[in-house]
């Protein structure tokens, strides 16, 4: 059976789009990074109060969590979730081991560089090949175990990265099966398709580890380009620096605000095509900061890639019905024209 990292194996990327900067030798911004002031992440952005939450905070232990969280995937597509249960200790664990695999150096961590047919490994983001000027990044992406590399990166000491990485991941799957179940109550499901979306024993999952150094020209560069997450969900964990924005239609770019102890949950691309777009395309992106290191980590949750996925009990539905495999290499292929390739 197939596994979500030979899902994302085919695709022909090249060098130019896998290599990180190499952050430890440059005093400037090159030009392959300098994103023109026309170029679509530098326009609308709005001032706003940073205190201004418009993307919700739901409380999980509140009762009612459940609309709550059903209304925000209507409206927003993202809302943010505090006493979610996953121990704050392994947050902070994570993200300190993250840390840890960034400050290596960069010969080090080209060690472990995610191949061209690869899905796994340090490299640039898989969109890059979509956009003009490079991004502002390093990131690490993992499926499953991530010991081959850590061996490679810390040959006498790779377990503790490995458990840390091993325990977030349990955790997060275990929290993703907890926020299908509340979210699919919003959505008129039958049994089967209650229990494709929920059995946990074929799920997959991938763990993005992002780093966003420090940046001398903050104005004319982007960390994550903006971009729709493939998959049903993603939970991400943004360590306390601003960079996450979300587009609102209507309102444009607006600041996700860091909140201790709190993940970000938005709807991916799967689940927009499951409710029949009764929850919308989420785009967002993460810009950079010019004296904080930022650093994120992103869990994406699927369903098994091998199964089919169709909009949920609609009679008239806005999207044919199509493997998860086969979404996943149209999205490889057109990356923010896979929605409309598959709209009836
Ligand atoms: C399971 C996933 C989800 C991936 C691909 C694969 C591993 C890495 C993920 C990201 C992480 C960064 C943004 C994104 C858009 C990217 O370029 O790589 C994500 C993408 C997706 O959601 O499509
Ligand atoms: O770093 C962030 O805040 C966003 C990361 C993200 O969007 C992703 O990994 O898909
Ligand atoms: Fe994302």
């Amino acid at each position: 059976m197939s596994t979500l990292s030979q899902a994302y194996r085919d695709d022909t990327i090249t060098s130019r789009h896998i290599i990180p900067l190499d952050f430890d030798s440059i005093d400037g911004v090159p030009e392959s990074h300098l994103w023109s002031p026309s170029e679509e992440p530098h326009q609308n952005i709005q001032t706003q109060d940073p205190q201004d939450s418009l993307i919700p905070v739901i409380d999980l232990s509140d009762p009612r969590a459940m609309d709550l969280i059903g209304q925000a995937c209507e409206t927003w597509g993202m809302f943010q979730i505090i006493n979610h249960g996953v121990p704050l200790e392994l947050v902070k664990e994570a993200e300190s081991e993250a840390r840890r695999l960034f400050a290596l150096t960069t010969q080090k961590k080209r060690k472990v560089l995610r191949s061209p047919g690869e899905a796994t490994g340090y490299g640039l983001p898989r969109i890059s090949p979509f956009f003009p000027k490079c991004m502002w990044h390093e990131g690490f992406t993992i499926m499953g175990s991530c010991v081959d590399d850590a061996k490679v990166l810390w040959p006498h000491d790779y377990q503790r990265f490995c458990d840390t990485m091993d325990g977030y991941q349990n955790q997060m799957k275990l929290l993703a099966h907890k926020l299908v179940l509340l979210i699919l109550h919003r959505l008129d499901v039958t049994t089967e398709e209650m229990n494709w979306a929920t059995s946990t024993h074929d799920s997959q999952g991938a763990l993005q580890l992002n780093s966003y150094p420090s940046c001398p020209n903050p104005s004319r560069t982007v960390g994550l380009a903006p971009h729709t997450d493939s998959l049903l969900l993603t939970i991400l964990h943004q360590s306390g620096t601003n960079g996450l924005e979300i587009f609102v239609e209507g309102l444009g770019w607006r600041l996700v605000c860091p909140i201790d102890g709190a993940f970000v949950v938005n709807v991916g691309d799967l689940l927009h095509i499951f409710s029949n777009a009764k929850f919308p395309v989420v785009y967002h992106r993460a810009m950079v900061n010019h004296s904080m290191h930022r650093i994120s980590a992103a869990y994406f949750h699927g369903p098994s890639v091998e199964s089919m996925l169709a909009p949920s009990s609609s009679s008239r539905p806005c999207f044919r019905s199509l493997s998860v495999k086969e979404y996943i290499s149209l999205k490889a292929r057109h990356n923010d024209k896979a929605l409309s390739l598959i709209r009836i």
